[in-house]
C-alpha cells in the first residue's frame, strides 16, 4: 500500500521525532537520500552541473544539503537563491564549504544537467510567486528532481492553483504527500521515490493499492462455494434507448467475482443474447428475487427513478451510477444518507457536479477535477455514501474521510461505455460482501489494468475491449510474483 499523509500529520511526527534526535539528523537523512536518488539520474556525478532553486524554508535547506554530498563527489553546483537574504543557513554554508557556490542567473536553469527544486514543499500554497514562477516554463536540459513535493503543487490536495514545476521525479520524505498522488498535482510529480527517515506516523487518509493489496481484496471461490454463496449482483440498468449500457454493465458484473448475475429492465433480450449466462426479468429491483448488491442507472434514462428507488429500499447495498446519479441530484442526500446498508456512487466529473449542486456546492465538472479530493470527500460526507470519482487518478472517498487513489488507469478509458463496465464489476465486487471502499478501489485498479492491457503500446480501445480484459487483469493480480 501506498500511505499518504498531511503535512499537519507529517509536522507532528517530525516534532515528536526531533525531541529525541540530534539537531539536523531528519535534514541529514533527507538530504541523503536525496543526493543518492540525483546521483542515479546522472550518467556521472563528477563533473555535473547541478542547480539548486532554494526557498527559504528547509525545503531549500534539503536541497542544498544534497547538492553539497554531490559537490562533494565533484559535481558542479550551484545554488540560485530565491530570497538572498533568507536562505537556509545551515544549506548554504554546507554547500559553500563542499566548493558548490550561488548564482543569480536564471540560465543556469537551461544549462543544467539536473535541477533540483527546493522552492517549496509542505509549507507551499497557492500558486509559485513571482520570483519562482519563471521557472515553470523555462526550457530544460536535464531532468528536474522536486524536493519533496514539486513546487506549485499542495502537497495536501494535488491542486495546482497556477504555475507549478514539473518534475522528472520526486524524492519525498517519510510518506508520501496526497498531492503527489492524485491529478492534477500527480501529473507534475513524474516518478515517485520515497526516502524513509524513521517517523512515526497515524494511519494514512489517503492511500494508493499496490498490486499485492489490490489481489487481497479479490475474492477466492471455496470448494464449498455455489453460486449463491459467491454473491448474485442486480444490475438495474438499459432502457430500449440505452441497450448497450446494459450489455456492458452485466459484462463488468461477470467478471466481478459474483456467482450470478440478475438483470432486470428493458434490455433483456440484447443481454440474453450477449450473456446467456444472466438471470433476467422485466419486475425491476423490488420483485427481481434476491441479490446481494443491486448495481442501478447505466443507460437507465426514465426507468432510473423507480430503480434506485426500489434499489434503495431493499436491504442491501447499492452502487449508483449514470442515470440514478441524476435522480439522486434531484432527490438529494435525504435519499442516502442514513441507509443502513451501505451506498456506493461512481459518479465522472459532471455527474458529481450535479451532486454537488444538491448539496448546495457551486462546482462544474471542471472545477470538480481541478479539486479531486475536496469534490469526493464533500459528496461521501454529504450523501453518507461512499463516492468513486472517476477520470484521471480515480478517487475513492468514504463518508468517514478515508480515501484510496487509483493509479493504474490509461486515458485510453475515456471511451464511451466503460463506466457501465466499471459499475458492473463494482457492483459484483460488492455482492461478495466487500465493503463500498474495498470494492469501488479494488474494482478501478483491475479496470484500469484491464484498460492498459487492452490498450498496447498505446491506441483506442472500447468498453468490451476492457470487459474482456478483466479476466487477465484478475489473474495477473492473483499469479505469484513474476509469473506474468
Ligand atoms: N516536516 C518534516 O518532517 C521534515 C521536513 N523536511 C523538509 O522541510 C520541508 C518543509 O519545510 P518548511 O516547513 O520550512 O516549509 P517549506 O516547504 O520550505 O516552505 C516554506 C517557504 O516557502 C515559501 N513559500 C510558501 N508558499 C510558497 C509559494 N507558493 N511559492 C513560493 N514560495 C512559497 C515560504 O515563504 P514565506 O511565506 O515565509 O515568505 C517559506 O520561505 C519539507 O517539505 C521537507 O522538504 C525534511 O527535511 C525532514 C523532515
Ligand atoms: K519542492
Amino acid at each position: 500500500m501506498r500511505h499518504a499523509h498531511t503535512a499537519e500529520q507529517v509536522r507532528a511526527a517530525e516534532a515528536a521525532l526531533i525531541a529525541r534526535l540530534p539537531e539536523g539528523t531528519l535534514m541529514g537523512r533527507a538530504a541523503a537520500g536525496l543526493a543518492a536518488v540525483c546521483a542515479g539520474l546522472l550518467p556521472r556525478v563528477y563533473g555535473s552541473r547541478v542547480l539548486v532553486l532554494a526557498g527559504s524554508g528547509d525545503n531549500g535547506g534539503d536541497a542544498l544539503l544534497a547538492a553539497a554530498r554531490l559537490a562533494r563527489r565533484g559535481a558542479r553546483a550551484e545554488a540560485l537563491l530565491l530570497d538572498p537574504a533568507r536562505a537556509h543557513a545551515a544549506g548554504l554554508a554546507a554547500l559553500l564549504a563542499a566548493g558548490g557556490r550561488t548564482t543569480a542567473d536564471p540560465d543556469a536553469f537551461t544549462r543544467a544537467d539536473l535541477v533540483l527544486d527546493g522552492i517549496v514543499g509542505l509549507g507551499g500554497r497557492g500558486p509559485l510567486r513571482p520570483a519562482a514562477a519563471p521557472f515553470a516554463t523555462l526550457p530544460r536540459r536535464g531532468p528536474v528532481v522536486a524536493v519533496d513535493v514539486p513546487s506549485g503543487v499542495d502537497p495536501d490536495t494535488g491542486e495546482v492553483a497556477g504555475p507549478a514545476l514539473r518534475a522528472d521525479a520526486t524524492v519525498c520524505f517519510g510518506t508520501h504527500k496526497p498531492g503527489l498522488l492524485i491529478d492534477p498535482g500527480a501529473r507534475y510529480a513524474g516518478t515517485l521515490h520515497l526516502v524513509g527517515i524513521g517517523l512515526d506516523l497515524p494511519p494514512a487518509p489517503v492511500e494508493a493499492l499496490q498490486r499485492a493489496d489490490a489481489a487481497a481484496l479479490l475474492p477466492v471461490p471455496g470448494a464449498e462455494s455455489d453460486k449463491y454463496r459467491r454473491g448474485v449482483v442486480g444490475v438495474a440498468a438499459g432502457s430500449a434507448r440505452y441497450p448497450g449500457a446494459a450489455v456492458l454493465a452485466v459484462a463488468g458484473a461477470l467478471y466481478g467475482g459474483a456467482g450470478a448475475v440478475r438483470y432486470t429492465g428493458h434490455a433483456a433480450a440484447e443481454v440474453v443474447r450477449r450473456h446467456p449466462e444472466a438471470l433476467v426479468t422485466e419486475d425491476g429491483p423490488a420483485r427481481a428475487g434476491r441479490v446481494q448488491a443491486w448495481v442501478v442507472g447505466p443507460g437507465g434514462g426514465a426507468d432510473a427513478e423507480r430503480a434506485l428507488r426500489e434499489a434503495l429500499d431493499t436491504g442491501v447495498p447499492v452502487l449508483a451510477d449514470a442515470d440514478a446519479l441524476t435522480e439522486l441530484a434531484r432527490l438529494g442526500p435525504a435519499a442516502t444518507a442514513g441507509r443502513p446498508a451501505p451506498v456506493l456512487l461512481t459518479p465522472h466529473a459532471g455527474e458529481a457536479a450535479r451532486l454537488l449542486a444538491g448539496l448546495g456546492e457551486d462546482a462544474d465538472a471542471e472545477q470538480v477535477a481541478a479539486r479531486r479530493l475536496w469534490a469526493a470527500r464533500r459528496l461521501a460526507a454529504g450523501y453518507g455514501a461512499t463516492v468513486l470519482l472517476k477520470g484521471s487518478t480515480t478517487v475513492v472517498a468514504d463518508p468517514d474521510g478515508r480515501a484510496r487513489v487509483n493509479t493504474t488507469g490509461t486515458g485510453w478509458l475515456g471511451t464511451a461505455g466503460s463506466g457501465d463496465v466499471l459499475a458492473g464489476l463494482a457492483g459484483s465486487l460488492l455482492a461478495t460482501g466487500r465493503t463500498p471502499l474495498d470494492a469501488g478501489s479494488a474494482a478501478a485498479h483491475l479496470h484500469g489494468l484491464a484498460g492498459r492491457e487492452a490498450a498496447g503500446r498505446g491506441g483506442p480501445i472500447t468498453a468490451l475491449d476492457v470487459a474482456a480484459g478483466l479476466h487477465g487483469a484478475w489473474a495477473g493480480l492473483r499469479a505469484p510474483d513474476g509469473d506474468r
